[in-house]
């Protein structure tokens, strides 16, 4: 039987959505990266996202997430924005939630394709992002670049269910620095969960300019899950407002970290590409 699914994005990052409530979905490594090539047969994607039926009371879904390396991940704020919007839109509701091996989430509509989620607390201790070793996670003990002269350095982490690690630098930097730093530092042996590496050049107390090199996807067009660690960790280098917009190449989100409650509140576009059946080698 071939199976389903949308083609989504939020701001150029883009998903494999497969609703598994009628269809079964329990891809192995390899079918996910088959899923995720570009080109070759591939359907092409960061991320692959599944929407499961739910686990628990108040939530209408359960939903997993892997990165186009074929690794599960415990978050994905674009893909949560597209997800919320989804089921808002079947359910015919203005607000959802629903839960991740993260914890629950929580989105309302905020315009057409415009989508408000929950992201819920950012976790700051050294152990939830992981490090390897006792940090203060406000001032990580790391620079990347010759010893005299690093390229980056002294960056913060944020934990918002996957781990992040934020450089703050003078200008936005070009797709080839962060590639060439981010490949770098994602497999550092500081992160031993692996790490997506944000590069954030601070415009204003409400701008932030950003580029994130993603751990098991590399360079994409934008990270919600990025933006939001951008945000907080500005915010704790007293860089910023508690709210700023937060700016790829490719669009902007909206972050705020909420003092009322201290989670992080994310808007931004939703899109829809179109809709296809599974290739059968991945469907089986
Ligand atoms: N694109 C995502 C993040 C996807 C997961 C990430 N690469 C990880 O491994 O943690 C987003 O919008 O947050």
């Amino acid at each position: 039987m071939s199976r389903t699914f949308l083609k989504m994005n939020g701001l150029g990052n883009d998903f494999v959505v497969v609703q598994t409530l009628t269809q079964n979905f329990e891809p192995t490594p390899e079918e996910i990266r088959a899923i995720a090539k570009r080109g070759d047969g591939g359907i092409g994607c960061d991320q692959v996202i599944a929407i499961d039926p739910p686990k628990a009371e108040g939530a209408s879904a359960y939903v997993r997430f892997w990165n186009s390396d074929g690794e599960e991940t415990g978050a994905c704020g674009n893909g949560t924005r597209c997800v919320a919007w989804l089921l808002m839109q079947s359910a015919g509701k203005t607000e959802v939630a629903f839960d991740t091996v993260a914890g629950r989430l929580s989105g309302v509509a905020a315009g057409e394709k415009l989508v408000t989620v929950d992201m819920g607390p950012p976790r700051l201790e050294w152990s939830q992002i992981p490090l390897a070793e006792a940090m203060d996670t406000a001032r990580v003990e790391l620079q990347v670049g010759p010893i005299d002269a690093p390229w980056v350095h002294t960056p913060v982490c944020v934990s918002m269910g996957n781990p992040h690690v934020v450089f703050f630098v003078d200008a936005p930097v070009s797709d080839e620095f962060a590639t060439k730093t981010g490949s770098l530092v994602e497999h550092h042996p500081l992160f031993p969960e692996g790490v997506n590496v944000g590069f954030a050049h601070v415009e204003s107390r409400d701008h932030i300019r950003l580029k994130v090199w993603e751990r098991g996807a590399g360079l994409t067009a934008a990270c919600g899950t990025g933006a939001c660690a951008a945000q907080v960790a500005a915010v704790r280098r007293g860089l910023t407002d508690r709210k700023a917009k937060v700016e790829f190449e490719s669009g902007a989100l909206t972050i705020e970290w909420r003092e009322s409650d201290g989670h992080v509140i994310m808007t931004g576009p939703v899109s829809m590409d179109f809709a296809g059946k599974l290739p059968e080698a991945v469907a089986a």
